[in-house]
């Protein structure tokens, strides 16, 4: 039998909605696998290994060659630009990355401070906007700054609008709307052809509704 297709799936939020989609296509990982605290998963009736990754570390293992195929959000591969393959919008996990703030705070001054846990994507923005701006990077509960003082806006991921709102921010502008992603390694494109192929192949199929 040929070498195991390795899948780096990501822990967290997007895993059972991923694990779902992947069972409608005939992988069965197992809805509960991001309970355990095994990090790597044989499945040799399928010929499959799952690794469980960190959403922001799936694309890393992606692009060295460490899994074969990933599963990862748009937000994370504007982030990172790495060389894989974007091969299928699963459309799961929808949320947008916005820009926000605290109410009626024109952006005045200059080098206003954007606090945020996507740096590329904040500079990217403010640069096509001519905006000269200070990156204040954070990795978590960054409606936080704002509030503080510590920062004039941050960019961060939107789902419900429901800690914006509990916070007393609001929403200045979307930056981008963003689903997971099903990526792939380019030389694992090329020597896997056949089993890549078929996934996409199953995947396509369950989104579109037409999988037997
Ligand atoms: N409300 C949301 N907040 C953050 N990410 C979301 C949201 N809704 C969907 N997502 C998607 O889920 C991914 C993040 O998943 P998750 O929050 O489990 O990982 P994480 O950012 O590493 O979390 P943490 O650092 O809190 O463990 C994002 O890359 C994004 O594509
Ligand atoms: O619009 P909502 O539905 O409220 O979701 C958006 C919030 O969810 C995420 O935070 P997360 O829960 O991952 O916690 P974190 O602040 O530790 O990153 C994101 O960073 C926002 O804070």
């Amino acid at each position: 039998m040929s070498k195991p297709l390795t899948i780096a799936m990501p822990k967290g939020r997007i895993y059972k909605e991923a694990a779902a989609l992947m069972e409608k296509a005939g992988y069965s990982l197992g809805a509960d696998l991001d309970d355990s605290r095994k990090l790597i998963l044989e499945f040799p009736d399928q010929n499959i290994r799952v690794m469980m990754a960190k959403p922001m570390d799936v694309v890393t293992y992606v692009e060295y060659g460490a899994a074969d195929i990933g599963i990862a959000g748009k937000d994370v591969l504007l982030e990172q630009d790495r060389d894989v393959y974007e091969v299928l919008d699963l459309k799961i996990s929808p949320c947008y990355v916005a820009v926000a703030g605290l109410p009626d705070q024109p952006l005045s001054r200059i080098a206003p401070k954007i606090a945020t846990k996507y740096p590329k994507v904040a500079s990217d923005y403010f640069r096509e906007q001519g905006e000269q701006i200070e990156i204040i990077p954070l990795n978590g509960s960054i409606e936080l700054a704002p509030l503080i003082g510590l920062a004039d806006r941050i960019v961060d991921i939107v789902s419900t609008g429901r800690t914006l709102k509990e916070n007393g921010l609001v929403e200045y502008e979307k930056i981008a709307d963003i689903t997971s992603r099903l990526i792939v390694n380019p030389v694992s494109y090329r020597l896997k052809s056949t089993e890549i192929e078929q996934m996409v192949t199953n995947l396509s199929e369950v989104m579109e509704g037409t999988r037997p």
